[in-house]
Protein backbone atom coordinates (compact mmCIF):
# COMPACT_ATOMS: atom_id res chain seq x y z
CA UNK A 1 0.00 0.00 0.00
CA UNK A 2 1.53 3.46 -1.18
CA UNK A 3 -0.66 5.51 1.69
CA UNK A 4 -2.46 4.31 4.38
CA UNK A 5 -4.43 6.95 7.15
CA UNK A 6 -6.12 5.17 9.81
CA UNK A 7 -8.51 7.50 11.93
CA UNK A 8 -6.88 10.64 11.37
CA UNK A 9 -8.44 13.39 13.58
CA UNK A 10 -6.78 17.17 14.02
CA UNK A 11 -7.98 20.26 15.88
CA UNK A 12 -7.19 24.05 15.67
CA UNK A 13 -7.69 24.81 18.55
CA UNK A 14 -11.51 23.91 19.35
CA UNK A 15 -11.89 23.75 15.37
CA UNK A 16 -12.08 20.36 14.41
CA UNK A 17 -10.18 20.13 10.55
CA UNK A 18 -10.19 16.21 10.22
CA UNK A 19 -12.56 13.97 12.35
CA UNK A 20 -11.66 10.02 12.03
CA UNK A 21 -10.57 9.94 8.47
CA UNK A 22 -9.62 6.78 7.04
CA UNK A 23 -8.34 5.51 3.61
CA UNK A 24 -6.07 3.74 1.47
CA UNK A 25 -3.95 4.33 -1.96
CA UNK A 26 -2.53 1.53 -3.89
CA UNK A 27 0.59 1.26 -5.42
CA UNK A 28 0.06 3.39 -9.07
CA UNK A 29 -3.04 4.72 -8.54
CA UNK A 30 -4.17 8.85 -9.21
CA UNK A 31 -6.72 10.00 -6.85
CA UNK A 32 -8.06 12.94 -7.02
CA UNK A 33 -8.57 14.22 -3.24
CA UNK A 34 -11.92 16.73 -3.60
CA UNK A 35 -13.82 18.98 -1.03
CA UNK A 36 -15.02 22.12 -0.72
CA UNK A 37 -13.25 25.26 0.85
CA UNK A 38 -12.37 24.66 4.31
CA UNK A 39 -12.96 20.96 4.18
CA UNK A 40 -9.52 19.82 5.37
CA UNK A 41 -7.20 18.73 2.33
CA UNK A 42 -4.62 20.51 2.65
CA UNK A 43 -4.53 19.64 6.53
CA UNK A 44 -4.43 15.82 5.33
CA UNK A 45 -2.19 16.48 2.96
CA UNK A 46 0.50 18.36 5.14
CA UNK A 47 0.04 15.60 7.57
CA UNK A 48 1.06 12.72 5.06
CA UNK A 49 4.04 14.70 3.88
CA UNK A 50 5.43 15.04 7.35
CA UNK A 51 4.68 19.21 7.63
CA UNK A 52 2.15 18.69 10.28
CA UNK A 53 1.19 16.32 13.39
CA UNK A 54 -2.06 14.55 13.71
CA UNK A 55 -3.68 14.55 17.01
CA UNK A 56 -5.09 11.11 16.93
CA UNK A 57 -4.74 8.00 14.15
CA UNK A 58 -1.97 6.57 11.83
CA UNK A 59 -0.61 7.86 8.59
CA UNK A 60 1.87 5.25 6.55
CA UNK A 61 3.50 6.19 3.90
CA UNK A 62 5.18 3.56 1.79
CA UNK A 63 4.81 1.24 4.71
CA UNK A 64 6.79 3.79 7.19
CA UNK A 65 5.24 5.74 9.82
CA UNK A 66 4.86 9.60 9.15
CA UNK A 67 5.42 9.92 13.26
CA UNK A 68 8.35 7.75 13.81
CA UNK A 69 10.33 7.18 9.86
CA UNK A 70 9.64 10.58 9.01
CA UNK A 71 13.10 10.95 6.77
CA UNK A 72 11.88 7.54 4.97
CA UNK A 73 8.68 9.48 4.62
CA UNK A 74 9.99 12.37 2.98
CA UNK A 75 12.68 10.81 1.04
CA UNK A 76 9.91 8.44 -0.73
CA UNK A 77 7.06 11.17 -1.16
CA UNK A 78 7.23 14.56 -3.31
CA UNK A 79 5.13 17.38 -2.72
CA UNK A 80 3.65 20.07 -4.16
CA UNK A 81 1.99 22.69 -1.74
CA UNK A 82 -0.81 24.68 -2.54
CA UNK A 83 1.11 28.05 -3.00
CA UNK A 84 3.92 26.55 -4.67
CA UNK A 85 7.39 28.05 -2.92
CA UNK A 86 9.95 28.84 -5.27
CA UNK A 87 12.78 31.50 -5.16
CA UNK A 88 11.66 33.99 -7.87
CA UNK A 89 15.46 35.34 -8.09
CA UNK A 90 16.77 31.63 -8.98
CA UNK A 91 17.19 30.69 -12.26
CA UNK A 92 15.43 27.03 -13.13
CA UNK A 93 18.68 24.53 -13.19
CA UNK A 94 19.81 26.33 -10.60
CA UNK A 95 16.79 26.25 -8.04
CA UNK A 96 16.40 22.30 -9.09
CA UNK A 97 20.66 22.08 -8.45
CA UNK A 98 19.88 23.27 -5.13
CA UNK A 99 17.15 21.38 -4.67
CA UNK A 100 19.04 18.35 -5.31
CA UNK A 101 21.94 18.99 -3.39
CA UNK A 102 19.42 19.58 -0.33
CA UNK A 103 17.69 16.00 -1.14
CA UNK A 104 21.47 15.00 -1.85
CA UNK A 105 20.10 13.72 -5.61
CA UNK A 106 22.52 10.77 -6.76
CA UNK A 107 24.08 11.52 -10.48
CA UNK A 108 22.40 15.20 -9.66
CA UNK A 109 23.09 16.35 -13.42
CA UNK A 110 22.07 13.76 -15.10
CA UNK A 111 18.82 13.40 -12.93
CA UNK A 112 18.46 17.21 -13.35
CA UNK A 113 18.16 17.60 -17.24
CA UNK A 114 16.23 14.11 -17.07
CA UNK A 115 13.45 16.02 -15.07
CA UNK A 116 13.78 19.15 -17.00
CA UNK A 117 12.57 17.21 -19.73
CA UNK A 118 10.20 15.31 -18.58
CA UNK A 119 8.46 18.39 -17.36
CA UNK A 120 9.00 20.28 -20.42
CA UNK A 121 10.98 22.97 -19.42
CA UNK A 122 13.85 22.22 -21.51
CA UNK A 123 13.18 26.16 -23.49
CA UNK A 124 12.87 27.71 -19.87
CA UNK A 125 15.72 26.09 -17.83
CA UNK A 126 18.04 29.39 -18.52
CA UNK A 127 15.47 31.51 -17.59
CA UNK A 128 14.55 33.58 -13.78
CA UNK A 129 11.37 31.85 -11.86
CA UNK A 130 9.89 35.22 -11.52
CA UNK A 131 10.13 35.54 -15.13
CA UNK A 132 8.00 32.61 -15.76
CA UNK A 133 4.39 31.94 -16.59
CA UNK A 134 1.88 30.47 -13.86
CA UNK A 135 1.96 27.12 -15.78
CA UNK A 136 5.56 27.18 -15.58
CA UNK A 137 5.90 28.04 -12.12
CA UNK A 138 3.62 24.60 -11.53
CA UNK A 139 6.31 22.77 -14.01
CA UNK A 140 9.18 24.03 -11.76
CA UNK A 141 7.27 22.74 -8.66
CA UNK A 142 6.72 19.98 -10.03
CA UNK A 143 10.18 19.28 -10.99
CA UNK A 144 11.01 19.86 -7.71
CA UNK A 145 8.88 17.24 -5.97
CA UNK A 146 10.01 14.66 -9.04
CA UNK A 147 13.80 15.46 -8.47
CA UNK A 148 14.78 12.56 -5.90
CA UNK A 149 12.61 9.94 -7.75
CA UNK A 150 9.40 9.81 -4.86
CA UNK A 151 7.52 6.59 -5.23
CA UNK A 152 4.43 9.16 -4.16
CA UNK A 153 3.58 12.66 -5.28
CA UNK A 154 1.34 14.62 -3.08
CA UNK A 155 -0.21 17.54 -5.25
CA UNK A 156 -2.28 20.53 -3.35
CA UNK A 157 -4.43 22.46 -5.81
CA UNK A 158 -1.97 22.08 -8.45
CA UNK A 159 -3.98 23.47 -10.90
CA UNK A 160 -5.34 26.27 -9.21
CA UNK A 161 -4.53 29.95 -10.93
CA UNK A 162 -3.93 28.15 -13.99
CA UNK A 163 -5.29 29.77 -17.61
CA UNK A 164 -7.26 27.22 -19.67
CA UNK A 165 -4.40 26.35 -22.12
CA UNK A 166 -1.88 25.83 -18.80
CA UNK A 167 -4.73 23.59 -17.00
CA UNK A 168 -4.40 21.07 -20.06
CA UNK A 169 -0.96 21.23 -20.12
CA UNK A 170 -0.06 20.18 -16.50
CA UNK A 171 -3.31 18.18 -16.73
CA UNK A 172 -1.24 16.19 -19.42
CA UNK A 173 1.69 16.11 -17.62
CA UNK A 174 0.57 15.31 -14.30
CA UNK A 175 -1.08 12.51 -16.22
CA UNK A 176 1.79 11.26 -17.46
CA UNK A 177 3.93 11.59 -14.46
CA UNK A 178 0.74 9.22 -13.02
CA UNK A 179 2.27 6.35 -15.17
CA UNK A 180 5.17 5.65 -13.25
CA UNK A 181 3.69 7.38 -9.70
CA UNK A 182 1.32 6.81 -7.28
CA UNK A 183 -0.86 10.38 -7.22
CA UNK A 184 -2.91 12.09 -4.39
CA UNK A 185 -4.06 15.10 -5.68
CA UNK A 186 -6.01 18.20 -4.16
CA UNK A 187 -9.10 19.65 -5.89
CA UNK A 188 -12.42 21.43 -5.32
CA UNK A 189 -13.41 21.02 -9.23
CA UNK A 190 -15.04 18.28 -9.98
CA UNK A 191 -14.27 17.87 -13.64
CA UNK A 192 -10.88 18.48 -12.29
CA UNK A 193 -10.78 14.92 -10.80
CA UNK A 194 -12.39 13.84 -14.27
CA UNK A 195 -9.61 14.98 -16.51
CA UNK A 196 -6.83 13.16 -14.50
CA UNK A 197 -8.36 10.47 -11.70
CA UNK A 198 -9.24 6.53 -11.74
CA UNK A 199 -10.85 7.36 -8.24
CA UNK A 200 -11.89 9.82 -5.92
CA UNK A 201 -12.02 10.69 -2.10
CA UNK A 202 -14.77 13.29 -1.38
CA UNK A 203 -14.22 15.29 2.34
CA UNK A 204 -16.33 17.69 3.52
CA UNK A 205 -16.25 19.59 7.15
CA UNK A 206 -13.22 17.01 7.68
CA UNK A 207 -15.57 13.75 6.46
CA UNK A 208 -15.32 11.54 4.34
CA UNK A 209 -18.19 11.21 2.04
CA UNK A 210 -17.35 9.76 -0.47
CA UNK A 211 -14.73 7.08 -1.75
CA UNK A 212 -15.17 5.55 -4.89
CA UNK A 213 -14.10 4.82 -8.39
CA UNK A 214 -15.55 7.01 -11.16
CA UNK A 215 -17.12 4.61 -13.14
CA UNK A 216 -19.15 3.46 -10.07
CA UNK A 217 -20.10 7.08 -9.08
CA UNK A 218 -20.58 7.80 -12.40
CA UNK A 219 -22.84 4.57 -13.22
CA UNK A 220 -25.91 2.47 -11.68
CA UNK A 221 -25.34 2.50 -8.66
CA UNK A 222 -26.55 6.26 -8.57
CA UNK A 223 -29.51 5.58 -11.21
CA UNK A 224 -31.95 8.02 -12.29
CA UNK A 225 -34.48 7.38 -14.25
CA UNK A 226 -37.15 10.08 -15.92
CA UNK A 227 -40.64 8.70 -17.52
CA UNK A 228 -43.43 10.34 -19.01
CA UNK A 229 -47.13 8.40 -18.33
CA UNK A 230 -50.26 9.38 -20.44
CA UNK A 231 -51.71 10.36 -17.28
CA UNK A 232 -50.87 11.97 -13.72
CA UNK A 233 -49.42 9.52 -11.00
CA UNK A 234 -49.64 10.28 -7.25
CA UNK A 235 -45.77 10.65 -6.46
CA UNK A 236 -46.09 8.03 -3.21
CA UNK A 237 -47.26 5.72 -5.66
CA UNK A 238 -44.55 6.47 -7.65
CA UNK A 239 -42.16 5.69 -4.51
CA UNK A 240 -43.43 2.19 -3.83
CA UNK A 241 -41.71 1.15 -7.19
CA UNK A 242 -38.76 -1.35 -5.42
CA UNK A 243 -35.17 0.55 -4.52
CA UNK A 244 -36.61 4.07 -5.31
CA UNK A 245 -34.76 6.74 -3.24
CA UNK A 246 -36.46 9.78 -4.12
CA UNK A 247 -39.20 10.69 -6.66
CA UNK A 248 -39.93 14.42 -8.40
CA UNK A 249 -42.43 15.60 -10.48
CA UNK A 250 -41.51 17.08 -13.85
CA UNK A 251 -43.63 19.67 -15.98
CA UNK A 252 -46.76 17.61 -17.65
CA UNK A 253 -46.91 13.70 -16.78
CA UNK A 254 -43.36 13.63 -16.35
CA UNK A 255 -41.48 12.05 -13.45
CA UNK A 256 -37.74 11.82 -11.97
CA UNK A 257 -37.32 8.75 -10.08
CA UNK A 258 -33.96 8.12 -8.47
CA UNK A 259 -32.95 4.69 -7.47
CA UNK A 260 -29.61 3.44 -5.05
CA UNK A 261 -28.96 0.14 -7.28
CA UNK A 262 -26.29 -1.48 -10.02
CA UNK A 263 -29.60 -2.99 -10.77
CA UNK A 264 -31.06 -1.60 -14.09
CA UNK A 265 -34.64 -0.51 -12.87
CA UNK A 266 -36.54 -0.08 -16.19
CA UNK A 267 -38.26 -3.63 -16.33
CA UNK A 268 -39.73 -2.42 -12.81
CA UNK A 269 -41.25 0.95 -14.40
CA UNK A 270 -42.74 -0.99 -17.44
CA UNK A 271 -44.25 -3.42 -14.89
CA UNK A 272 -45.42 -0.85 -12.17
CA UNK A 273 -47.44 0.80 -15.89
CA UNK A 274 -48.38 -2.37 -16.45
CA UNK A 275 -49.55 -3.10 -13.19
CA UNK A 276 -51.48 0.43 -13.04
CA UNK A 277 -52.96 0.46 -16.30
CA UNK A 278 -50.73 3.30 -17.48
CA UNK A 279 -49.09 3.53 -20.57
CA UNK A 280 -45.56 4.79 -20.79
CA UNK A 281 -44.82 7.71 -23.31
CA UNK A 282 -41.04 8.00 -22.78
CA UNK A 283 -38.39 6.50 -20.25
CA UNK A 284 -34.46 7.74 -20.00
CA UNK A 285 -32.13 6.36 -18.38
CA UNK A 286 -30.16 8.92 -17.84
CA UNK A 287 -25.98 9.35 -16.59
CA UNK A 288 -25.80 10.70 -13.47
CA UNK A 289 -23.91 14.16 -13.26
CA UNK A 290 -20.72 13.76 -10.92
CA UNK A 291 -20.93 17.73 -10.29
CA UNK A 292 -24.82 17.33 -9.18
CA UNK A 293 -23.42 14.31 -6.73
CA UNK A 294 -20.48 16.54 -5.44
CA UNK A 295 -23.03 19.12 -4.16
CA UNK A 296 -25.11 16.84 -2.89
CA UNK A 297 -22.45 15.32 -0.93
CA UNK A 298 -21.02 18.44 0.31
CA UNK A 299 -23.86 20.85 1.11
CA UNK A 300 -23.77 20.82 4.29
N1 LIG B 1 -3.28 27.00 10.75
C1 LIG B 1 -4.57 26.96 10.97
N2 LIG B 1 -5.10 27.49 12.10
C2 LIG B 1 -6.42 27.46 12.35
N3 LIG B 1 -7.33 26.88 11.54
C3 LIG B 1 -6.88 26.35 10.40
C4 LIG B 1 -5.48 26.37 10.05
N4 LIG B 1 -5.34 25.74 8.87
C5 LIG B 1 -6.58 25.36 8.48
N5 LIG B 1 -7.50 25.72 9.40
C6 LIG B 1 -8.95 25.45 9.34
O1 LIG B 1 -9.14 24.04 9.20
C7 LIG B 1 -10.14 23.72 8.25
C8 LIG B 1 -9.55 22.89 7.14
O2 LIG B 1 -8.63 23.68 6.39
P1 LIG B 1 -7.80 23.14 5.16
O3 LIG B 1 -6.90 24.25 4.71
O4 LIG B 1 -7.20 21.85 5.50
O5 LIG B 1 -8.96 22.93 4.08
P2 LIG B 1 -8.86 22.77 2.51
O6 LIG B 1 -9.87 21.72 2.16
O7 LIG B 1 -7.46 22.56 2.09
O8 LIG B 1 -9.38 24.17 2.01
P3 LIG B 1 -8.92 25.05 0.73
O9 LIG B 1 -9.48 24.37 -0.46
O10 LIG B 1 -9.60 26.37 1.00
O11 LIG B 1 -7.43 25.13 0.75
C9 LIG B 1 -10.68 25.08 7.78
O12 LIG B 1 -11.83 25.37 8.49
C10 LIG B 1 -9.57 26.04 8.09
O13 LIG B 1 -10.09 27.33 8.36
Amino acid sequence: MSIEVRKVTKHYGTQKALNQVSFTIKSGEIVGFLGPNGAGKSTMMRIITTYLNADDGEVLVNDHDVKTAAKQVQSSIGYLPEHNPLYPDMYVREYLKFTADVYKVKNAKERIDEVIKETGLTTHAGKKIKELSKGYKQRVGLAHALLHKPKVLILDEPTTGLDPNQLVEIRELIRKVGKTTTILLSTHIMQEVEAMCDRVIIINKGNIVADDFLKNLKGDSNQEIEVEFDYRVEVELLSEIKKVREVKELSGFKYLLSFYTNEDMRSAVFDFAHDNGLKILSLNKLNRDLETLFHELTKN
